[in-house]
C-alpha cells in the first residue's frame, strides 16, 4: 500500500487546499507559476487574492519547499551539471540531476521494482511511489539552481510506467504551468502495455510527452535476463507500440541502449538493432554502462563504443553516445544516494542530513 507521507504529496491535495480557501483558476495559476519560479509569490495581503488564501500562503510556500529539500549537491566537472540528493518530507531520498542545455532529470519512485541487472536503483527494489507534487517539487528545486530550465526528463530513479498516475499528472501540470512544451517533457521507460494504452488514449488537447524506451537488447531472452521484472512484451511489440505513439505525438522515439561489454556490444546486437529500426523515425542513445560496485558489468573500451555507434550510423540510424550526466560526481542513477545510504560515511551522513532511507 502506498505510504501517506505529506498532506501535499499529490497535486490534487494542493488544489483542494487552494479551493478550500476560495481560490479561482486564475489564483491557482498564480500560485503554481510562483512555485515553478515563473512568477513572483503574491505578497501577503495582495488585493486580488481571497483573504483566507492570502493568509495561508506562507504556510503553503513552506510546505511546498519541504517536499523535496536539497540535502546534498555535487557539481559536475563540466561546470554545468550538478547532482542533487533530495530529502523528501518522510526522510527518504531521491536523486535529481541538473543537466546541461537547461534540462533536469527527475526521479519518479524511491527505488524501482524492475530490477535491471546493471542499475543501482533496481538493486533494492521499490521503497515507495513519489506523489505528483513530489515529482514537480524536483523541478522547482532544480530551477532554484538554474531558473532557465526548459526541459524535464523523467529518467532518474524509478520506473514511470509503475507510477503512471502521478507521472502523468506531473507532465500535464508542468506543461500547463511551467512553460514546458510537449517535446521538452520526456518519459524514459522499460515499457509496458498499460503505459502505451494510457499514452494512446491521451485526449487531443493533452500534453503528450516524448518517449525514451530502454531497450538494451533486441533479443527477448537477453532483455528479460537484463530487466527481470519489466513487462513481458516482446521487443517487436514494444517498438511497434512506441512507434504508434511517436506518430500520434509527432516526436521520434529515443531508444536507450546501455552498452555492456561482452553482453550487448557486439556486431550481432548492432545488426539486430539496425534490422529492427531501419526506416523508422527513431534515434538511439548508446550509454556506456556506469559500472556499479558489486555488479559484473563492465564498460566497453571507448573504441568499441564508437564502433557500435558508427555501425548504426552507417546503416542510416541516428545515434549518439551519451555519458550519464554528472557521472563524475558520484556516478550514474542511484549511485549518489547509495554512497550516502550504504557507504562507510553513511550513518554519519544520515545523521547529519536526517535521512531515514
Ligand atoms: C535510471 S533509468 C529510469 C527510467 C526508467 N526506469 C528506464 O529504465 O528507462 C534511466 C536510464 O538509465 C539507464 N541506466 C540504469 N543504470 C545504468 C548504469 N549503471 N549505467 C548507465 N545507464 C544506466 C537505464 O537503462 C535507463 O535507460
Ligand atoms: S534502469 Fe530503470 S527500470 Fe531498470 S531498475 Fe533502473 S530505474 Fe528501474
Amino acid at each position: 500500500m502506498q505510504q501517506k507521507i505529506s498532506s501535499f504529496a499529490d497535486l490534487a491535495e494542493i488544489s483542494a487546499w487552494l479551493r478550500e480557501r476560495s481560490a479561482k483558476p486564475q489564483h491557482e495559476r498564480l500560485v503554481y507559476r510562483a512555485w515553478l519560479r515563473r512568477a513572483a509569490w503574491p505578497e501577503p495581503g495582495a488585493g486580488k487574492l481571497p483573504r483566507t488564501l492570502c493568509a495561508g500562503l506562507p504556510f503553503l510556500r513552506e510546505e511546498l519547499a519541504a517536499l523535496a529539500v536539497s540535502a546534498l549537491r555535487r557539481e559536475g566537472g563540466d561546470g554545468v551539471s550538478s547532482k542533487m540528493l533530495l530529502r523528501l518530507s518522510d526522510g527518504r531520498t531521491v536523486e535529481s540531476v541538473v543537466l546541461p542545455k537547461n534540462a533536469v532529470c527527475v526521479s519518479t519512485q524511491v527505488g524501482c521494482a524492475v530490477g535491471c541487472a546493471f542499475c543501482m536503483t533496481g538493486r533494492g527494489g521499490l521503497t515507495r511511489q513519489l506523489g505528483s507534487a513530489e515529482i514537480v517539487a524536483q523541478v522547482a528545486a532544480a530551477r532554484e539552481i538554474n531558473p532557465a530550465i526548459r526541459k524535464v526528463d523523467f529518467m532518474g530513479m524509478g520506473e514511470p510506467a509503475h507510477n503512471l498516475r502521478a507521472v502523468m499528472e506531473a507532465v500535464q501540470f508542468l506543461g500547463t504551468y511551467g512553460d514546458f512544451g510537449h517535446k521538452s517533457l520526456m518519459i524514459s521507460s522499460s515499457g509496458s502495455r498499460r503505459l502505451f494504452q494510457h499514452l494512446m488514449a491521451l485526449p487531443r488537447q493533452a500534453v503528450k510527452p516524448a518517449l525514451a524506451l530502454s531497450l538494451h537488447s533486441t533479443r527477448d531472452e537477453l532483455r528479460s535476463a537484463l530487466m527481470p521484472h519489466a513487462d513481458k512484451m516482446t521487443v517487436r511489440d514494444l517498438v511497434a507500440a512506441a512507434e504508434a505513439y511517436s506518430r500520434m505525438a509527432r516526436t521520434p522515439v529515443q531508444y536507450e541502449w546501455v552498452l555492456l561489454q561482452g553482453v550487448n556490444d557486439g556486431v550481432q546486437e548492432a545488426d539486430g538493432l539496425i534490422a529492427l529500426l531501419a526506416g523508422r523515425s527513431a534515434m538511439v542513445n548508446v550509454i556506456p554502462v556506469n559500472e556499479v560496485s558489486g555488479l559484473p558489468f563492465k564498460r566497453p573500451p571507448k573504441a568499441a563504443c564508437l564502433g557500435f555507434v558508427r555501425r548504426l550510423r552507417e546503416a542510416g540510424i541516428v545515434s549518439t553516445i551519451r555519458q550519464s550526466a554528472a557521472q563524475d560526481v558520484l556516478g550514474g542513477c542511484g549511485q549518489l544516494r547509495s554512497r550516502f545510504i550504504e557507504g562507510a560515511a553513511g550513518s554519519a551522513a544520515r545523521r547529519a542530513l536526517d535521512i531515514s532511507a
